[in-house]
């Protein structure tokens, strides 16, 4: 792998636009394509997906939970994404929002993004609630692989702000983990690229960007949009909430996506619509 996933993402979303579009099999969607809710549906459900897909969008991302409702038979499914995507080119986040002390951190590192991982992904969603410092592990596995990292920073869900606004000696939490990734992202903002550490701030989260004084540009950090389409952001708050970052911001769409299945080209269809609208 020459590149760097900054810079691969950078380069995906330069040719194919700012889209994430995601994988998220829930039991209402993959019964509403007319499948039944279980291995062999979750199978076709998935593999239509990788179809519609695949060289279409800078990146797909899988949502590991509902692959894992189906224990082994569901990984194997899941395994099966991952490569055929990788196969085809198209990038892909494993959104399975890891996070734990140091020594375990870096059995899920070497699991999703060492070496020797049985499907890597392109990156990672973690969750960084132990401290930005306990994801150390996997920046380094992440390095070395030339693989990347989502750090949850501001989520979609209401309840997040709680949490992720709170301040300790003027700095908030979510201001914590947008200079861990400034300061690790700094060899690739020399290059002129974007870093490899990337942020989860959801398209959800109004002005909280501006309120908490987060410098998105000085960090270098491709963003991680979540929350566009189904739970209400649109191109119009992407620009407001993201300003000056807004080319470094990855829109995540799901089920505003998926709900146009089960035919293929419906899906790429939806899928080209979104990505002409955020390319708007
Ligand atoms: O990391 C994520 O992707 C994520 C973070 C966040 O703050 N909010 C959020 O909704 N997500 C994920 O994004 C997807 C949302 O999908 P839709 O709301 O259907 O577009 C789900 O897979 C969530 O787990």
């Amino acid at each position: 792998m020459s590149k760097a996933f900054g810079a691969r993402l950078q380069d995906a979303m330069r040719t194919h636009g700012p889209l994430c579009a995601g994988i998220d099999p829930h039991r209402a969607l993959v019964e509403s394509w007319g499948l039944s809710y279980d291995v062999a549906g979750l199978e076709r459900f998935a593999l239509t997906c990788v179809e519609a897909f695949a060289g279409r969008v800078a990146v797909v991302k899988p949502q590991s939970a509902f692959f894992e409702v189906f224990g082994s038979r569901g990984l194997a499914v899941l395994e099966r994404v991952l490569v055929e995507l990788r196969e085809a080119g198209t990038l892909t986040i494993l959104d399975a929002k890891r996070g734990d002390i140091g020594s375990t951190m870096s059995a899920y590192a070497e699991a999703y993004l060492g070496e020797h991982a049985v499907a890597p992904p392109d990156a990672l969603t973690v969750s960084p609630y132990l401290g930005y410092g306990s994801l150390r592990p996997a920046i380094d596995v992440a390095t070395r692989t030339g693989r990347g990292l989502f750090v949850l920073a501001l989520t979609s869900n209401p309840e997040g702000a709680g949490v992720q606004h709170a301040t300790r000696d003027g700095e908030s939490v979510a201001g914590s983990m947008v200079h861990g990734a400034r300061d690790d992202n700094a060899p690739a903002r020399g290059r002129g690229e974007l870093g490899s550490v990337g942020l989860v701030i959801g398209a959800t989260v109004g002005s909280a960007v501006q309120d908490l004084g987060l410098d998105l540009v000085e960090a270098a950090t491709p963003v991680l949009a979540p929350g566009f389409g189904a739970q209400g952001g649109t191109v119009e708050s992407l620009a407001s909430t993201f300003g000056p970052a807004r080319d470094q911001v990855l829109a995540s769409s799901s089920r505003e996506i998926l709900g146009a299945g089960p035919e293929p080209s419906r899906l790429v269809a939806q899928t080209q619509r979104v990505v002409e609208s955020l390319r708007g």
